[in-house]
């Protein structure tokens, strides 16, 4: 066991999906995993281990947030040796070019966190997604007919926002969307040589206000589910 997490050694797989609702992550144990047992339940945040066509498979709410996140990637990879770390989330669009539903493939992720300044003094880090990880993704995602878009998202502090046109700046930077975790597991995938990816469903676009329920986000966001499933080794 670890601080956060009720598991006993070899009871996580080394391909996981992290979801930051662990209601997400108990849909898709119910709905794709086969002989599941849940290995977690510290704070409410459920942790379960099952098989996906016969390759073993976890899937861990994270929470919300990079120091949530934080928290359970450092113990999957330190304590449990996990390899290859894949969130399942959703995201805010900031790009006419992706809309509600549509998945996006992150292959960098900026961010507003004062959690690298504090790491590298100040300096910058450029958080970056697996190459392994992207490439097979892209791959799964056109043999299953979802179409992707590939792209640099923010990972932001905030989900609520004094000023409400800061995103726009990132827009004319190219950046697609905003979520909250993806920059520190990328960070942390780096930092321990492991590999990690984003697979993000757009729940809301900040250029037209479309947006999802949370129902929705919890148990309909199954595309990026069956890419990520496929990616286990
Ligand atoms: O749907 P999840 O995976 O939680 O991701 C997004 O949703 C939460 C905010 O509603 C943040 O965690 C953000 O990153
Ligand atoms: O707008 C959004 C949607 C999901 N997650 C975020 O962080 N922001």
């Amino acid at each position: 066991m670890s601080v956060h997490i009720g598991a006993k050694k070899g009871e996580i797989a080394e391909t996981i999906l992290l979801p930051g609702d662990p209601l997400r992550a108990k849909f898709i144990a119910e709905n794709y995993l086969e002989d599941v047992k849940q290995y977690n339940n510290v704070r409410g945040m459920y942790g379960f281990t099952g098989t996906y066509k016969g390759k073993k498979v976890s899937t861990q709410g994270t929470g919300m947030g990079m120091p949530s996140l934080s928290i359970y990637v450092n113990e999957l990879i330190r304590d449990y040796g996990v390899k290859n770390l894949i969130r399942v989330g959703s995201c805010g669009s900031f790009n006419e070019e992706a809309q509600v539903r549509d998945v996006i493939l992150a292959k960098a992720a900026c961010s507003n966190s004062n959690l690298n300044k504090m790491r590298f003094d100040g300096k910058d880090f450029a958080a970056a997604a697996s190459f392994k990880l992207l490439s097979k993704a892209y791959q799964v995602a056109q043999k299953q007919g979802t179409e992707v878009k590939v792209g640099t998202i923010l990972s932001s502090d905030a989900f609520y926002n004094d000023n409400s046109d800061a995103w726009k700046k990132w827009r004319e930077y190219g950046v697609l969307a905003v979520e909250m975790e993806s920059a520190e597991l990328f960070t942390l995938a780096a930092k321990y040589g492991v590999d990690a990816l984003s697979i993000l469903t757009v729940s809301d676009s900040l250029v037209t206000g479309n947006e999802t329920s949370s129902e929705e986000r919890e148990k309909t966001f199954t595309d990026m589910m069956e890419i990520a499933l496929e990616l286990a080794e």
